[in-house]
């Protein structure tokens, strides 16, 4: 599968060229002519025969990345003897690291940081195991925990390749919402190993946040550890997602004059994203969905071996509509899709109602390519950073958690994550909304603080909140 990797990546080769048979302009010519921008050059060495020189080139995926380093090879007396791109070197030895807060200049620094003045500080938290919350890092750190299954689109690659999108959620937790997290990926597909994994290393968080565990085993683990730990978990690509596709479709319907009772909607993939987004639905008013996967419409009065498929067919499609995606999509107002790459095609899109919304969120492949689809459908998101309206659950987790953590919330409520949606959705004013911002982004720093009030609001009201938050929130960086 060739994975896009994003209009602004770049890569970079480095050249061997023959003074005597080959010029830059040759180079040139052949980068353009395989579709690519030249954006800088270096020359690294030079002697009487040979210039080794380095072009920044702008690619769009891999396999036009392939074509350039072919048509450079192919130019007389040049040879590509490297290529390096800016994705990989960002990745090398990880994204994150450990910082002291405390400098430790000297002998009485190190007899208070460490042994012997840590132990007055342990037996204050043994005798009282809440101080925890005051005295460690506890009070502002989540454990990000992934087995691997379901990561983005990619499916079950296991937990070593799971640790670059790990890496990057704590990133962002920590960029956006100042929450420090680790990456937790575990060598494990066993529910109840993970669940007791997961609450043996509870007492150094403030929260747990589960990432890509493919369904249905997510929902035991979450409701596993929500019940018998006392500390937020919370499942991102159930709920994360589902909170912010509820933001994008509150301003989508707002601006397409249409009311949430009486759209129809199709879901395409009814694992974790999808199960949780058509919850979410059924709360905001929606009463028509359909949820499709592989063999087709989840159809209501059949039998599913899958209690989560069982639960979603007592619970949608009315009309006990059958068939693919391309018989059930007909006449439908909208089309989240948290399935798979090229899933939708433009034939689909023909048959939806007049003013189509479409949310193609599966990462990084959407269900169909916004230029694909854009002649075809009135609002068009993607999960994707590099198109507009990003509908990812970025926009929720750190502002989610930055609330959880500062009221110290003993669990996620239905009404705290409305109030997140609903949060999102207001960033956007009725003058700036339109078919291409219906979604505030990410690098709006009002979307983290609207969501940690929102939320903190909410859980005091759930009666979840344990503590008086902070009045201001958190400094976020934005780039
Ligand atoms: N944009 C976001 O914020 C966001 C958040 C969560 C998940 N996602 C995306 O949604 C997708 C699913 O994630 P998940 O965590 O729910 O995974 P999951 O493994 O729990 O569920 C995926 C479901 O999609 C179904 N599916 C896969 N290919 C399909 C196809 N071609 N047609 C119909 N159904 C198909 C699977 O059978 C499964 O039921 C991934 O691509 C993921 O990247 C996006
Ligand atoms: O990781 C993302 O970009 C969103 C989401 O969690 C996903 O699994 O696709
Ligand atoms: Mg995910």
């Amino acid at each position: 599968m060739a994975i896009p990797s994003g209009a602004s990546t770049s890569i970079i080769l480095r050249l061997e060229m023959n003074k005597e048979t080959s010029s830059f302009a040759q180079v040139a010519a052949a980068v353009g002519d395989a579709g690519g921008d030249i954006v800088a050059i270096d020359v690294g060495r030079s002697d009487k025969t040979i210039t080794v020189r380095d072009i920044t080139v702008n690619v769009y995926d891999q396999k036009q990345t392939e074509l350039i380093v072919e048509a450079v090879n192919a130019v007389n007396g040049v040879k590509v003897v490297h290529v390096s791109d800016q994705t990989f070197l960002l990745h090398i030895g990880g994204k994150i690291e450990t910082t002291p807060k405390t400098p430790i200049k000297n002998r009485d620094d190190l007899s208070r940081v460490y042994t012997p003045g840590v132990a007055r500080v342990c037996m204050a938290i043994h005798e009282k195991p809440s101080r925890a919350h005051s005295l460690t890092i506890k009070r502002n750190t989540i454990a990000v925990v992934s087995d691997g299954s379901a990561v983005l689109g990619l499916g079950n690659i296991g937990p070593e390749a799971a640790m670059p999108v790990m890496e990057g959620k704590a990133v962002l937790f920590k960029q956006f919402a100042g929450v420090d997290a680790f990456p937790i990926c575990l060598n494990t597909q066993d529910t109840e190993e993970i669940i007791q994994i997961v609450k043996a290393i509870a007492p150094s968080f403030g929260g747990i946040n589960l990432e890509d565990i493919s369904s249905p085993r997510c929902f035991e683990i979450e409701q596993r550890l929500i019940e018998e730990l006392d500390i937020p978990v919370f499942h991102d690509d159930q709920h994360g997602t589902a909170v912010v596709l509820l933001a994008g479709l509150l301003n989508a319907v707002k601006l397409v004059g249409k009311r949430m009772e009486d759209l129809k909607i199709v879901v395409c993939g009814i694992g974790a994203a999808g199960i949780a987004c058509s919850k979410m639905l059924l709360a905001a008013g929606v009463t028509n969905i359909i949820g499709v996967d592989r063999a087709g419409a989840i159809v209501r009065g059949e039998t599913y071996e899958n209690r989560a498929w069982q639960w979603y067919a007592e619970n949608t499609n009315p009309e006990g509509l059958s068939g693919s995606l391309s018989e059930v999509i007909r006449g439908a107002d909208v089309f989240i899709g948290v399935s798979g790459p090229g899933v939708l095609k433009v034939t689909d899109l023909q048959q939806m109602a007049k003013d189509p919304i479409v949310f193609a969120m599966a990462n990084p492949t959407p269900e169909i390519s916004p230029e694909e689809a854009e002649p075809y459908v009135r609002v068009m998101a993607t999960g994707r950073s590099d198109y507009p309206n990003q509908i990812n659950n970025v926009l929720c987790f750190p502002g989610i958690f930055r609330g959880i953590l500062d009221c110290r919330a003993s669990r996620v409520t239905e009404e705290m994550k409305l109030a997140a949606a609903k949060a999102i959705a207001s960033v956007v004013s009725d003058e700036e909304l339109n078919e291409y911002y219906i979604i505030p982004s990410v690098f709006n720093a009002s979307v983290v603080e609207t969501v940690r009030e929102a939320v903190i609001q909410a859980a005091y009201e759930s009666g979840v909140a344990r503590k008086a938050a902070p009045t201001s929130p958190k400094p976020v960086t934005v780039y």
